[in-house]
């Protein structure tokens, strides 16, 4: 067994400076082939063979893709094929066509194997070499950590172990799964880990919410568009709220959600992720390096919570029993595998503080909760009130609202104040719409077909850095911390409202939380 180490500099790993400028995402990406462990899992089933089918049917795969998928249930390539069949056929967007199915299962091979037995990397290794010899060339490899966390250092150890972290001609990439560790310390040593194998360059973490085509619209309706920069401030901004709001529980996660929690499920990425591209300064160019680099110096920023500050910062919920879209549902203690000492948060409410010159004073909310009224995921962000208002007893003004809906009704609104058809000066709010489905008559692709397409392609703008995950859990890790030193049980919510009333102690004066 060799063991392999991060080279100092590697030209076939090296990203393009700006893959747009360079019309990089235009072409199919190269020959590859694509490893995911724990092909049989659940993210395998609804995501991940679905997203690849539908690139398949767009002609975005490249034009030789394979697929090798390593679990440990005993299958043979055929045996597997009817699974990758099976979950397109119930999860795809889009009802498959028996020609592009039939030409993507050809190419869909299994290695059965323990992820931490010899054995398994042996067989892919000979398989890996038998496609290459095929081909006629190396191909890349993308191999994908679709598996529980606690098997992302020892695979990634494994790959390296078994000289399969590199090799000349083609290139290598590991895409990560979420979480990235449990806390800032497992975060701080599983990147130990991946990169005593792995140069940073062929690490790709995941936070599918970079995915969303609305979350890439921010980046390109502040950056792109001349209107909001001069507004994109303390000077102007009042608030900033950011909500998540899920209307599903646990969907047979428990053995997951119950160690992990709305603060590590959601708030730790993904919403610290909006915030960021909300909060950024502008990057230089749209290129990995650059809008990472931007992003990190936010997180950077977030001013840590002192823990005798943190019951005006941070609040956590659980969902009692109650009724979501007319569905009565248990509360979450009488989940099924949850157990009945659980302590673990299903809502989480914060308001968080950007310390720079931009940010000062402006509060952040950021608000996520399972079992509430509705899917909604968005951000409003409210501007200051006019200095002066010359309408006297015109009727309520309130304060302009920009909000960016990611989702499930992907838009953009702007609360603008107007005047009343008829006699006198009578105003009241009005709203002023993008709708994407409207404006493009298309439906966005699902997450995991873009990052795919980008892991592919060696485009990791919409991927972790190493520092930037550790800078996500810097933010979170002291409020688990203060959260496990004190005893007290979450507070409840009825499953199906918009969380617990204790949200509104965190909110400044004037303000006031969004319904759901
Ligand atoms: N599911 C989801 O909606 C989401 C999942 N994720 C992340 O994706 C990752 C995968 O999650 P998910 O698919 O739900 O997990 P699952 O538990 O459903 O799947 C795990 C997969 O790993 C295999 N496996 C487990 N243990 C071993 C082992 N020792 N050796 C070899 N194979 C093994 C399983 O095979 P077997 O059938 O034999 O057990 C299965 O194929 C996790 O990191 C999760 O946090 C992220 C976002 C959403
Ligand atoms: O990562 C996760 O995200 C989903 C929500 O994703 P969305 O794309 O449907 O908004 C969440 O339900 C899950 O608990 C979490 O692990």
């Amino acid at each position: 067994m060799s063991t392999d180490t991060p080279p100092e500099t590697s030209a076939s790993q090296a990203l393009p400076a700006d893959p747009l400028a360079e019309g990089l995402d235009q072409l199919p990406p190269p020959s590859s082939v694509l490893v995911i462990f724990g092909a049989t899992g659940d993210l395998a089933r609804r995501k991940l063979l679905p997203a690849l089918y539908n690139l398949a049917h767009e002609g975005s795969l490249p034009e030789r893709f394979q697929l090798i998928g390593v679990s440990r249930g005993e299958l043979t390539d055929d045996g597997y094929r009817d699974e990758v069949r099976q979950a397109i056929e119930r999860f795809s967007r889009r009802p498959p066509d028996a020609t592009v199915l039939d030409a993507l299962l050809e190419n869909v091979f299994y290695v059965t194997g323990g992820f931490e037995e010899d054995d398994a990397y042996r067989g892919l290794a000979q398989r890996l070499g038998q496609l290459d010899a095929a081909a006629g060339q190396p191909l890349n490899r993308i191999f994908y950590l679709s598996t529980a966390p606690r098997f992302f250092g020892a695979i990634v150890g494994q790959i390296g172990g078994h000289g399969l972290a590199r090799r000349e001609g083609a290139d290598t990439r590991v895409v990560i799964e979420k979480p990235f560790g449990t806390t800032e310390t497992e975060a701080l040593e599983l990147n130990r880990r991946v990169l005593e194998v792995l140069h940073e360059e062929q690490v790709f973490r995941i936070d599918h919410y970079l995915g969303k085509e609305t979350v890439q619209n921010l980046l390109a309706l502040r950056f792109a568009n001349g209107l909001f920069e001069p507004i994109w401030n303390r000077n102007h901004i009042a608030s900033v709220q950011i909500t998540a709001g899920e209307a599903v529980g646990l969907e047979g996660r428990a053995g997951y959600y119950d160690g992990a929690g709305a603060l590590r499920d959601l708030v730790q990425n993904h919403l610290l992720q909006l915030l960021c591209i909300l909060a950024m300064e502008p990057p230089t160019a749209f290129a990995a390096d650059d809008i990472r680099g931007e992003k990190v110096k936010i997180l950077r920023a977030i001013e840590r919570i002192d823990r005798d500050q943190m019951h005006l910062h941070a609040v956590r919920g659980r969902y009692g029993a109650g009724a979501v879209g007319g569905d009565v549902v248990p509360a979450y203690v009488n989940e099924p595998d949850v157990p009945a000492s659980s302590t673990t948060e299903t809502f989480v409410a914060l308001r968080l503080q950007v310390d720079t010159w931009r940010w000062a004073g402006v509060p952040f909310y950021i608000r996520t909760g399972k079992r509430l009224s509705r899917k909604l995921t968005e951000i409003a962000v409210t501007l200051q009130p006019v200095p002066h208002l010359a309408f006297h007893g015109g009727g309520t003004v309130e304060p302009n609202q920009i909000v960016f809906t990611i989702q499930p009704d992907e838009h953009v609104s702007i609360k603008l104040a107007a005047k009343v058809p008829g006699s006198g000066m009578h105003l009241r709010p009005v709203t002023m719409d993008f709708s994407y489905g409207t404006s493009f008559l298309s439906t966005s692709p699902e997450a995991y077909e873009r990052l795919i397409t980008d892991a592919l392609r060696g485009d990791a703008t919409l991927f972790t850095r190493a520092d930037e995950v550790e800078a996500q859990w810097a933010v979170i890790q002291p409020i688990l911390d203060a959260w496990a030193a004190d005893a007290s049980p979450p507070d409840e919510y009825a499953a199906g409202s918009d969380g617990p009333q204790s949200q509104q102690r965190i909110l400044r004066d004037g303000d006031h939380w969004r319904a759901i």
